[in-house]
């Protein structure tokens, strides 16, 4: 063979990897996913390029791209800052007034518009609003929730102030700017009936707006490689039964409390299936979508 034409190998392993992407862009061209961007999966600039590229990459190929971000360790960043005391009772932060003022401050103003810039720096049109714009989400006060006193042990009611649960999803800004080639970029605030501004949980927010889209994937992209179990290995698929267990023995605590809660709650309101994913591994998304490596843990009825 004429060494002129013989295939380079390693253009030769992007070409087969292409090839494979192909039954899945046209499975999912014209379906909607719904991805949750953690506070601790965007620390990094260059995790954050990759986010940017793999969520328009997405959107070019003809999937209905929504984006949900957090923001909680740069809400903690900025209370410190401001001499704001805080802390989280069940994976929830109490928010008083001016909690929740300085919560809306840092995720709808500074890491919306961040994430909005690194979309449009990766050659996409995205378009930040928060769950107030657009009458996107209501959002009613969550009831007290029962955790043990820090002091005592002994469990009592906690009010967690200004936490909003979403009540009411209104999709129609999202399907106008979907539909016009927009990515939309939605900060967890809330407002209520009361017309309070609520606090809400990132992971909860995105589940809401899934279930109400019907999206064929919600992805949860975070700072661990999936649910762990308690030997700190890979757990790579749930179902809500099992997710029952894991919570009753410990297993999970914290963020993944809610996150979990979440991706029940998305899954039996018609999401199709729910994955929490490294969002700090080089384009963890592209990767489980697109080729036939799936990462991380998938969360079916
Ligand atoms: N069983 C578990 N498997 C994996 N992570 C767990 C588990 N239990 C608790 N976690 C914690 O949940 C965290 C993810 O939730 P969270 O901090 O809310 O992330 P994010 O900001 O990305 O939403 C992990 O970093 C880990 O500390
Ligand atoms: C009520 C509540 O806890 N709200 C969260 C909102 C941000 C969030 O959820 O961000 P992550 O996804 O990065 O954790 C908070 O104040 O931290």
């Amino acid at each position: 063979m004429n060494s002129k034409h013989a295939p380079d190998p390693a253009l030769l392993a992007k070409a087969e990897t292409l090839v494979e992407a192909l039954p899945y862009m046209q499975r999912y061209a014209g379906q909607t996913f719904v991805v949750k961007y953690g506070g601790h999966a965007m620390g990094d600039p260059e995790a954050a390029r990759d986010f940017a590229e793999d969520v328009v990459l997405m959107k070019a190929v003809g999937i209905n791209v929504v984006v949900v971000h957090g923001g909680g360790p740069q809400i903690g960043a900025m209370l410190k800052k401001l001499g704001v005391e805080s802390h989280f009772v069940n994976g929830l932060r109490v928010t008083d007034k001016e909690t929740a003022q300085i919560a809306e401050m840092v995720l709808a103003g500074s890491i919306n518009k961040e994430i909005v810039g690194w979309i449009s720096g990766a050659g996409g049109k995205a378009v930040g609003i928060s769950g107030k714009d657009g009458g996107l989400v209501l959002c009613e006060k969550v009831g007290d929730t029962r955790a043990p006193d820090p002091n005592s042990g002994i469990e009592r009611n906690v009010d967690l102030g200004f936490v909003g649960d979403p009540v009411k999803v209104d999709r129609s800004i999202l399907d106008t700017l979907s539909q016009s080639g927009i990515i939309p970029v939605i900060a967890p605030v809330g407002i209520g009936a009361d017309g309070h501004t609520y606090n809400v949980n990132a992971d909860t927010m995105a589940g809401a707006i899934a279930a109400e889209l019907q999206a064929s994937r919600f992805f949860l992209l975070t700072d661990v490689a999936g649910v762990l179990d308690k030997q700190g290995q890979l757990l790579t698929d749930l179902d809500p039964a099992a997710i029952k267990i894991l919570q009753e023995d410990g297993t999970i605590s914290g963020g993944m409390i809610p996150k979990l809660e979440t991706c029940v709650k998305a899954v039996e309101g018609g999401v199709d299936a729910a994955v929490i994913l490294d969002g700090r591994v080089p384009h963890a998304m592209l990767l489980e979508i697109f080729t036939k490596r799936g990462a991380g843990t998938l969360v079916r009825r």
